[in-house]
């Protein structure tokens, strides 16, 4: 049966529309509860969440490789379970898990690759690839003698040798070294400067900071938090203003009963926590009212919360407070 557009593929519209995904194991474990999420054409989509949240679940059964319990998903206008062969060839997978072993050759396996995917030959962008890969060496090399960083890099050729329009990468970063890391970054930023969507899972939380536009937050199979990264940063981001006393205090005077103050280093260091949306910081008013009270202090610093630090609150906090 050909392939059916099941929606207008315009600009504008989603590359990615996923609706009321639920995903209950055969061991009757629910790792997705009904997930709804559309992701941008040309974006970077960082999926964040702790060990078991069900990052590969979805990127499973977005990719059409694992079946959902119910629900939809679109990708590129193709419904992923009916037009699975024509999504197929428009997403590159670069899975958590190595199963490459084989006795082919780097060139053979990715040529394969591509035609796999009903493209017709192009060398000169393959070797491109390998050589943005640093594996344009090893071009000869069989699979199974590669290390395990040069087979990870393979299975990034891989994934690109058909030219797909929407990356997945689950947990590029993964025991991989700075270089391929840096290698890999690089060549994210391309294609997305190509128009190439890329989704990914890390948990290296620095790297969704660094180079994503979106960030999903999952937990529990169930997605709290779907935001742009300034946006997220924005809105639960927290500052801190740490100031080191000339002298200790014992407890927070009853005059600062009120502030958001914390006692730390015992007694040396006072931590006023406050919100990044507030219009008032209350600063100058709490370095007033410490100037009344005599209590002096001999560094000042402020601090901002890091993605890390936001991740942290969102999935450590009861449902339904995620914004
Ligand atoms: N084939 C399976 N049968 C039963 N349970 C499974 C299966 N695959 C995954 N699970 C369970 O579903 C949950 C989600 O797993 P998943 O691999 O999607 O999580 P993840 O967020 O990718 O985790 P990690 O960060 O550790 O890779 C986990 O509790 C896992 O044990």
């Amino acid at each position: 049966m050909p392939a059916s557009k099941a929606i207008a593929t315009e600009n504008s519209a989603p590359i990615i529309w996923v609706q009321g995904i639920n995903k209950t194991y055969a061991s009757g474990f629910q790792a997705l509860n009904n997930i709804n999420l559309e992701i941008k054409r040309g974006e970077i989509f960082a999926l964040l969440g702790p060990n078991g949240a069900g990052k590969t679940t979805l990127i499973s059964i977005i990719c059409g490789i694992v079946n959902s319990t119910s629900g939809i998903v679109i990708a590129d206008g193709y419904d992923t379970v009916r037009d699975y062969r024509t999504v197929r060839a428009t997403i590159g997978l670069v899975p958590q898990e190595l199963h490459t072993d084989s006795f082919e050759s780097v060139w053979a396996t990715v040529k394969f690759s591509r035609g796999l995917f009903g493209k017709a030959p192009n060398a000169p962008y393959l070797e491109k690839v390998l050589r943005d890969l640093s594996l344009w060496d090893k071009r000869n090399v069989k699979i199974k003698e590669l290390s395990g960083g040069m087979k990870r890099r393979v299975l990034i050729a891989k994934a690109l040798a058909h030219e797909p329009t929407i990356l997945f990468l689950d947990e590029p970063s993964a025991g991989v070294d700075v270089e391929l890391r840096h290698d890999m970054w690089r060549m994210v930023r391309e294609l997305r400067a190509k128009g190439t969507t890329i989704i990914l899972t890390t948990h290296y939380i620095e790297e969704a900071e660094d180079m994503a536009d979106r960030i999903g937050v999952i937990n529990k199979g169930e997605l709290i938090v779907v935001e742009d990264k300034n946006v997220l940063m924005r809105k639960l981001g927290k500052k801190r203003l740490t100031l080191t006393l000339r002298q200790s205090l014992a407890s927070i005077p009853a005059a600062l009963i009120g502030w958001n103050l914390t006692l730390a280093d015992d007694g040396s260091t006072l931590i006023y926590t406050f919100d990044t949306q507030e219009e008032e910081t209350g600063i100058a008013e709490l370095l007033r009212t410490l100037s009344e009270h005599h209590i002096e202090f001999k560094d000042l610093r402020s601090t901002e919360s890091s993605l890390e630090d936001i991740f942290v609150s969102l999935v450590h906090q009861p449902k339904g407070n995620a914004s």
